[in-house]
């Protein structure tokens, strides 16, 4: 699989989506986190009027786009109403539900998603499900506890039925555990095939220590794939 191929599937989905869904009203704008919304707060920030709309990021890596871009660094704190919101996703259902998480940035993610009126995915083909959760994306549901849950929360997601959990490692760059945005932990709890991913986030949220999952059902207006062949396809429910 060719590097430029994917990147340039990125590059398509995000300019697509900018240009199709970004209402020239628009006052306030969410920024995701990853490497696919970089070409949206690229695209953003080649518009005439950029500085007629402020940002809200949902990470470290967000905020550094809307500032690298030109773009107005505002914070949820003071918009809490969103016009519309652009993000990245780990894996697309034929029903728009999403997993997310992969870039470790979830909480913030999913309370700028639903603060949002829209909320525009964009990814590339390898993202897209044929049918349910858990088939393209194969390293679980990420999910953010807060650290010293995290022994109880791995028993009791074995107990949910999961087939493999694993506190999310920084690998080479850190030793111990990656500590998110919001210095909490993050769990890979692999599920297989997810059948009823609102049932599955509503078990996992009520775990005791669990902040949010990378389980985003009922949020997505529309998601933009970039394809191998150059196009961009549209889901839209
Ligand atoms: O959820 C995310 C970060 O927490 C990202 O949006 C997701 O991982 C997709 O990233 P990329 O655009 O790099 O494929």
């Amino acid at each position: 699989m060719s590097t430029d191929l994917v990147e340039q599937a990125k590059k398509s989905a995000a300019y697509k989506a900018v240009d199709e869904n970004f209402p020239e009203s628009a006052k306030v704008v969410g920024i995701g986190s990853g490497s696919t919304v970089i070409y949206v707060a690229e695209r953003l920030g080649q518009l005439r009027n950029k500085s007629g709309f402020v940002c809200i990021p949902t990470g470290f890596q967000s905020k550094q786009l809307i500032i690298d871009n030109g773009l107005s660094l505002g914070s949820i704190e003071q918009y809490s109403n969103i016009d519309i919101a652009f993000d990245g996703a780990d894996e697309v259902d034929t029903d728009l539900n999403l997993i997310k998480g992969g870039g470790a940035c979830l909480f913030q993610e999913k309370l700028v998603a639903i603060a949002s009126k829209q909320f525009i995915v964009v990814a590339d083909y390898r993202k897209r499900s044929p049918s349910k959760l858990g088939i393209q994306w194969t390293k679980g549901v990420p999910i953010e506890i807060v650290p010293n849950s995290y022994a109880k929360i791995t028993n009791d997601l074995y107990d949910l039925g999961a087939k493999k959990v694993i506190l999310r490692q920084g690998g080479s760059s850190k030793a111990g555990p990656v500590v998110t945005d919001n210095n909490n932990f993050l769990i890979d709890a692999d599920f297989g095939e997810i059948a009823d991913p609102v049932k599955l986030h509503t078990q996992i949220k009520l775990l005791v220590g669990v902040v949010e999952t990378g389980l985003f059902t009922d949020i997505t207006t529309k998601a933009y794939f970039g394809e191998e062949n150059g196009q961009v396809g549209v889901l839209t429910k």
